[in-house]
């Protein structure tokens, strides 16, 4: 196992309390698997992948346990993760615009990052690791001396996507690294991240609201609802046969070319308020076959035909 996160919480102390925005979640990833998390904005998706790189607000406080590799890395202080990140565990963000200095040459963002971790390496070293990974990229290394801001929104994702592999890190978390491009160009990128998973041998968790995107490239999906996880499983199974039904939903909602099917397209009904999460399942009110005991209490996780499910209806059917 690359990670194992063990009964992880995570609040945000906000004016009137306490935001629940991770709530008991257990996940493992394996070596060279890529887990998809999927849910809807403010599931908690983004506060679980920026935790195990602890790059949390200050308000943010972290309970449980965060393996790596082992290790419990969940107690570790700025100076020891600031050994993991990059080299170990790095991260590609959402939008490269903000997350690459515009003021530095593209070869000076990749020799920062890798100085940071090996000092004292050659500069000439440093750049053909960087020519090498831009090549995988599909960006021509002569581009190591333009500015990242004379580059397009898709490049500028390959140079985000090279910068986070160039030191071979066992596992990437990709923060839906698509969603501020275009449909064409969003599919060259997953085209990417699906050849370099494989080439490199490197875990993958990749966070996304879409669905549909983490289909090609997930082993594995975990659904989000917030802060719980409710259903883990194959990405097979939870397109083909999902339990939750809130996964249920969701994959209506995909929208569909073939057929007007305009009313299945969203969920009725909204996020409940984490600073008062709801007693029970989290996901109650908003569900066609809540029952009292599902306002009322939180439901555990249950092992049905190799699926984990959060949900009461599956209390009695054998795994
Ligand atoms: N700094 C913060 N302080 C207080 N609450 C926060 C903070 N950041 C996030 N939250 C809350 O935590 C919950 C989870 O947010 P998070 O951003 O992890 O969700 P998400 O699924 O990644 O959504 P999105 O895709 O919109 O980023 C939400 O209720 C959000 O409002």
């Amino acid at each position: 196992m690359i990670l194992q996160i063990k009964n992880l919480n995570i609040n945000y102390e906000v004016r009137n309390g306490w935001v629940s925005a991770v709530q008991n979640v257990n996940l493992s990833i394996k070596e060279n698997e890529t887990v998809g998390l999927v849910g809807e904005s403010g599931c908690g998706k983004s506060t679980l992948g920026k935790s195990l790189l602890k790059i949390l607000p200050k308000n943010a406080r972290i309970d449980g346990e965060i393996l790596f590799k082992g290790e419990n890395i969940a107690p570790y202080n700025e100076r020891q993760m600031r050994k993991i990140r990059g080299k170990n565990i790095s991260m590609i963000f959402q939008d490269p615009m903000t997350s690459l200095n515009p003021i530095m040459k593209v070869k000076d963002l990749f020799l920062e990052t890798i100085k940071a971790h090996y000092p004292k390496i050659p500069e000439d070293e440093a750049f053909k690791m960087s020519a090498k990974i831009l090549e995988e990229v599909g960006i021509d290394p002569v581009r190591m001396n333009e500015y990242s801001f004379q580059f397009s929104g898709g490049m500028r994702q390959r140079v985000m996507i090279a910068l986070s592999l160039v030191l071979k890190p066992d596992l990437v978390i990709a923060d839906e690294p698509t969603t501020s491009l275009d449909v064409i160009v969003q599919a060259q990128i997953m085209e990417v991240l699906k050849k370099l998973k494989d080439e490199h041998n490197m875990s993958m968790i990749l966070i996304t609201h879409d669905l549909g995107v983490v289909a090609e490239l997930a082993d594995r999906i975990g659904v989000m609802y917030a802060g719980h996880l409710v259903e883990l499983s194959t990405a097979e199974k939870i397109y083909y046969e999902p339990k939750h039904p809130y996964t249920q939903a969701l994959l209506k909602s995909i929208p569909n070319t073939n057929i007007d099917d305009r009313e299945l397209r969203y969920i009725p009904g909204d996020l409940p308020n984490l600073v008062k999460p709801p007693k029970g399942c989290r996901f109650a009110n908003r569900c066609p076959y809540a029952t009292e005991k599902c306002h009322n209490e939180v439901p555990p996780d249950f092992e049905v035909d190799g699926t984990r499910v959060k949900c009461w209806l599956y209390e009695k059917v054998k795994a």
